[in-house]
């Protein structure tokens, strides 16, 4: 099957930055495609190359099978977008917002009715969207980019500027909308919590690089488990850890043992205890610890100099 979308080595740069640099992501047809990264890694700019709005430097995008240089407005007809600017005129009903889209698109009135179901915002319809909260506005933005059925919706940071409760019904529409509707999401990110509470499927970027991707549980079920410990000799301990196969990190507190896929962590830490006390190196702690998402997005995404980020 091929893929919602897919990139190859796409590339932007803007004079002397390389915003995005040699991306190649796979976004699986029906995934909910977490796309994650700091202020400034490249997301937007990844995205607006996806919807044909800005060229790549390099490197090509298909969105739906459809080479975008190639054919714009046939990949344009395969994706609907939801940008940061919403763009609604604040003296038209809901309705009639959607309406002035759905008679640019020449698509028959009944759409208007579906994609209000779908963000259940039909009781809201006939009321002026400059009385709207936040969230409807953002349910009704969503509700514009699904006119037409576009088979792959790309929306960027949906939730920014939402209170909890709208979050809450923001992640539990995405999370709904493959089966509901049978589309691909593509929503970007800068919090994993967000994206590991919706997402299927995650792509992390870092400094304009795709650092990491691929199916979230797998991804979970891929994290090995480590060890901390503190020893009065950590130099030592670091040799004596390697020596076993451990990949030894430093770390605030101490050093870290990386175990190994499937590696029992409570046996790996009693045998490395034994081993260091028999070398005469004094433990002062040690326990295994199970390694979080979180802690990824961390490492393969260090923060974005100050320099760099968009003010
Ligand atoms: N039109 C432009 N001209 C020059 N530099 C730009 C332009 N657009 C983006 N950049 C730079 O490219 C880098 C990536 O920006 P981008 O907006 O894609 O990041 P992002 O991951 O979407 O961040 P955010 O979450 O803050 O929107 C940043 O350093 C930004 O300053």
């Amino acid at each position: 099957m091929t893929a919602a979308i897919e990139t190859r080595d796409l590339t932007r740069r803007f004079k002397r930055h390389l915003a995005v640099d040699a991306v190649s992501m796979t976004v699986p047809d029906k995934a909910v495609y977490g796309f994650l990264g700091r202020n400034g890694a490249g997301k937007t700019t990844t995205l607006k190359m996806l919807l044909g709005l800005i060229r790549p430097t390099a490197g090509t995008a298909r969105v739906g099978g459809v080479d975008v240089a190639r054919d714009r407005i046939g990949a344009a007809a395969k994706v609907g977008a939801l940008l940061e600017a919403h763009g609604f005129y604040g003296n038209l009903s809901g309705r009639e917002n959607l309406d002035l889209t759905r008679s640019l698109l020449g698509l028959p009135k009944r759409e208007i009715e579906r994609v209000l179901e779908v963000v259940e915002m039909t009781e809201h319809a006939r009321r002026r969207v400059s009385d709207y909260s936040l969230g409807m506005r953002q349910r009704l933005g969503l509700a514009r980019t699904m006119l037409g059925a576009p088979p792959v919706l790309v929306l960027d940071e949906p939730t920014n500027g939402l209170d909890p409760d709208g979050i809450a019904d923001m992640r539990r529409f995405l999370r709904a909308l493959p089966e509901r509707t049978g589309a691909t999401v593509l929503l970007s990110s800068h919090l994993l919590g967000e994206i590991e509470q919706t997402a299927t499927h995650v792509g992390i970027l870092s400094h304009g690089k795709l650092v990491l991707e691929g199916e979230l549980a797998r991804l979970k079920a891929d994290l090995a488990p480590e060890i901390a410990l503190q020893t009065d000799d950590p130099a030592r301990a670091t040799a004596l850890a390697r020596a076993r196969g451990f990949e030894v990190l430093a770390a605030d507190d101490g050093l870290v043992a990386r175990l190994k896929p499937g590696e029992d962590a409570r046996t790996a830490s009693a045998a490395l205890t034994r081993a260091l006390i028999g070398a005469d190196i004094a433990v002062f702690a040690i326990g295994a610890r199970s390694r979080s998402l979180e802690g990824i997005y961390r490492e393969v995404s260090p923060p974005v100099p100050v320099s760099q980020a968009k003010t």
